[in-house]
């Protein structure tokens, strides 16, 4: 429970900022980070922040169960070293590196979906149902699955899980080594990391890993928008050479400052879960 809740938590407070990087990714509209918090907040309120938000949380329990679990299992079955004995025997960095590509891949194809419609809700720019105003294309998270499924047909909602895939493989098995290897640098041998440790450590793995992810990011959501009116791009590739031509190189940056200020705090919670829950059950 401990686990579901904090992780909640670190989701909502840090959900305002992953709506203002998701807007920063994929529209033109937005100057920078006060200018596209300013207009949210002016157009659709505080509310606005939190668009998308339901999906996230109610799949994140099963998400990173997937993600931790897997993780820990192949190294489980790497190393032959049960998490009692991990202290003592630490796994090496490569099996480190293999089991956190491994989860990677495996929670991308459970997120996938979840992710697409909260990018598709995070991207309507209508303010709140309003009398009179035309109401926007989703109503809700439901409803905008079951648009998607019924106008883009059920590999609709798979749009853009090959470049989320493709994002998540290498850069969990990076989030999963800097989180180690922290670990590891501030914690004398053979014993638990502290919880101050934890976090620090938490909170770096999830920087780390999301400056690494950024520019399969953007083209992620990208293409997780792409298909709502015409289709622009014909694929992943396209995307790409596309977005470059258009804006340069520093596309593949895009929201990479505002998405380092919501990992921080957000897999600083995230892994002080993880390791209670692994003393506790372990
Ligand atoms: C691998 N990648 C960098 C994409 C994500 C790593 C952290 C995932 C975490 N649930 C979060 O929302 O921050």
């Amino acid at each position: 429970h401990l686990l579901v809740t904090t992780g909640a938590l670190g989701l909502v407070l840090g959900h305002p900022f992953d709506t203002v990087k998701v807007r920063l990714q994929t529209q033109t509209t937005y100057r920078g980070i006060v200018d596209c918090m300013v207009k949210i907040y002016r157009h659709e309120s505080l509310l606005g922040f939190f668009k998308g938000m339901s999906f996230p949380i109610a799949s994140i329990a099963v998400v990173n169960s997937v993600l931790f679990g897997v993780y820990s299992n192949t190294l489980l079955v790497l190393t032959a070293t049960s998490h009692q004995e991990r202290r003592a025997q630490p796994p090496s960095y490569t099996h480190i590196f293999l089991a956190g590509c491994t989860g990677g891949f495996l929670q991308a194809y459970c997120l996938a979906p979840f992710d697409l419609i909260k990018v598709r809700l995070q991207n309507q720019t209508e303010p709140r149902a309003q009398p009179g105003s035309p109401p926007p294309r989703y109503q809700g998270p439901v409803h905008c699955a079951a648009s998607i499924f019924r106008e883009e047909g059920p590999r609709g909602l798979f749009r853009g899980a090959w470049a989320l895939t493709l994002r998540d493989t290498p850069t969990m098995g990076i989030y999963f080594i800097t989180y180690e290897g922290l670990c590891r640098q501030y914690t004398p041998e053979g014993q638990n990391p502290n919880s101050a440790t934890v976090l620090v450590a938490g909170g770096f793995a999830g920087i780390a890993s999301w400056v690494a992810a950024t520019p399969l990011d953007v083209i992620k959501s990208r293409m997780q928008m792409d298909g709502l009116r015409r289709r622009a791009y014909q694929g992943m590739l396209d995307c790409m050479v596309s977005s470059v031509r258009q804006e340069g190189l520093g596309v593949f940056f895009r929201g990479v400052t505002i998405n380092s200020a919501r990992a921080f705090p957000v897999n600083a919670v995230t892994f002080l879960s993880y390791e209670y829950l692994l003393r506790w059950w372990g």
